[in-house]
Formats: structure tokens, C-alpha cells, sequence
């Protein structure tokens, strides 16, 4: 592993998910600008209407993998183990839909991998295949994502907590500013947002108000 667990905790504090359709402009720039906020770790997730494909896609990963480089930002791609591997990723994260964990972990060897749970079972399942931390969520209602399972809240979090899971843990889904308090207090490490920052015409001015609430 390249980061302790504790590091990792620390560093999954405020998360960045991030593709090009979602940004209001650059998606170099919103990074950058997100980047100054202090956002603490990023993903590249380039999926859905308008995504960019094959070299452009690349191109995108390999523009924003050298912002996150520069300002010391590990860099983790979803989805996509060829290109987390051609670009030399921190990591991969892959959810209940994607490629087998086992499989990705033997690729990978000690890059970071994220799995997405929604209950208890997947959470033990993704341990015992490897998981360095868990998506958890979603937390609240969003539009980001279309095909998402049963908003459950912040409650699944505070029921891995209860069975003894100390693996590192974001929540995501819907968190907007105002909502970071109650996803914190049952238990997770950190949030992971989208739109909260990439629909923002001041993303700088977003993740510093995200933080705040972190305080
Ligand atoms: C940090 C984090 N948690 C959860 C997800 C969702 O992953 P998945 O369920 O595979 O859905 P897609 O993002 O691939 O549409 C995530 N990306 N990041
Ligand atoms: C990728 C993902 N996985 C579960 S919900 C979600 C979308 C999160 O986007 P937003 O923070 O805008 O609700
Ligand atoms: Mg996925």
C-alpha cells in the first residue's frame, strides 16, 4: 500500500469527483480552482452524455492527473482499469457493476482500490477482495448519477460502524453544502461530491465552504 490507513483517512477528506460533462467550465480549470479550495483527492470520472472517449479521454486524464501531481493530489480514475493502468493512476475506483475486485486487485498491485457498497454484505465482500476504502452512499437524492440503487442516508455508514468496520469511508450522493455534518457524524472519513463543486461558478469558494462544515 502506498498510504497507511490513517493517511488515507485523512486524505479521503473531501473527495472530487469529477468528469468534463460535469463542469460549468474547463474542467482543467475547475480542478485547479477546486484544487486552491483544498480538496483533498481526486477522481477521474468521464462517463455519460457528451463523455470524451478513446485519445481525448486519455488526454483529459493525463492534463488533470498532472494538476493533482503537481499539488500532491492522489489521482484515481473510476471505472477504467486500462487507462488507470496506461497512465500510471494512484488508483482505480469500481463499484458493484464493474469489474471483478479480485481481478482488479492483481492488476493493480499495491495502487489504491475503491469499491462502492450499499449495505453491509458488499462492505464484508469488498474487504475480503481488497478494498482500501469504501464508497458508501447514496447518501441523499441527486441528478448526477441516473442509475443509482435506494437512497438508505447516512444511517448504512453509522450500521458499518456498529459492526466494526474501521476500513476508510467516504459517503456520496447528493451532498451539498449543509449536509456534510450528519454524513461525518455517522462515521465516515470523508464525502465524496460532485456537483456540490463542479456546478459551482466558484468552485474554489464551494470547497472552501464544504470544509468549514467539516470544522
Ligand atoms: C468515491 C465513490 N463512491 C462511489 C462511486 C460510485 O461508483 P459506481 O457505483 O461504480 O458508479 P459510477 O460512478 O461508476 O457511475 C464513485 N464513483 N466514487
Ligand atoms: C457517482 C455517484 N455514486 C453514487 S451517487 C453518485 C453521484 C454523486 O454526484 P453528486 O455529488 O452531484 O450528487
Ligand atoms: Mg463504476
Amino acid at each position: 500500500m502506498r498510504y497507511s490507513e490513517e493517511e488515507l483517512r485523512k486524505k479521503l477528506q473531501l473527495y472530487f469527483v469529477m468528469g468534463s460533462n460535469n463542469c460549468l467550465k474547463d474542467p482543467e480549470i475547475v480542478l485547479q480552482e477546486a484544487i486552491e479550495g483544498g480538496i483533498t483527492f481526486f477522481q477521474f470520472r468521464e462517463k455519460g452524455t457528451h463523455a470524451k472517449k478513446g485519445s481525448e479521454k486519455i488526454k483529459l486524464a493525463k492534463k488533470l492527473q498532472a494538476i493533482c501531481k503537481q499539488n500532491g493530489i492522489p489521482f484515481i480514475v473510476n471505472d477504467d482499469l486500462e487507462l488507470a493502468l496506461e497512465i500510471d493512476a494512484d488508483g482505480i475506483h469500481i463499484g458493484q457493476e464493474d469489474e471483478d475486485p479480485l481481478k482488479v486487485r492483481k492488476m493493480i498491485g499495491d495502487k489504491l482500490l475503491g469499491i462502492s457498497v450499499h449495505n453491509l454484505n458488499e462492505a464484508n465482500q469488498a474487504l475480503a477482495q481488497g478494498a482500501n476504502y469504501l464508497g458508501v452512499g447514496p447518501m441523499y437524492e441527486t441528478t448526477t448519477k441516473k442509475d443509482i440503487r435506494e437512497v438508505k442516508g447516512p444511517e448504512v455508514i453509522v450500521e458499518l460502524r456498529e459492526n466494526n468496520l474501521t476500513v476508510p469511508i467516504v459517503g456520496i450522493g447528493g451532498i451539498q453544502k449543509g449536509l456534510i455534518k450528519s454524513v461525518i457524524e455517522a462515521g465516515a472519513d470523508g464525502v465524496a461530491v460532485i456537483s456540490a463543486i463542479s456546478n459551482s461558478e466558484n468552485p474554489r469558494e464551494a470547497v472552501k465552504d464544504l470544509l468549514e462544515e467539516m470544522k
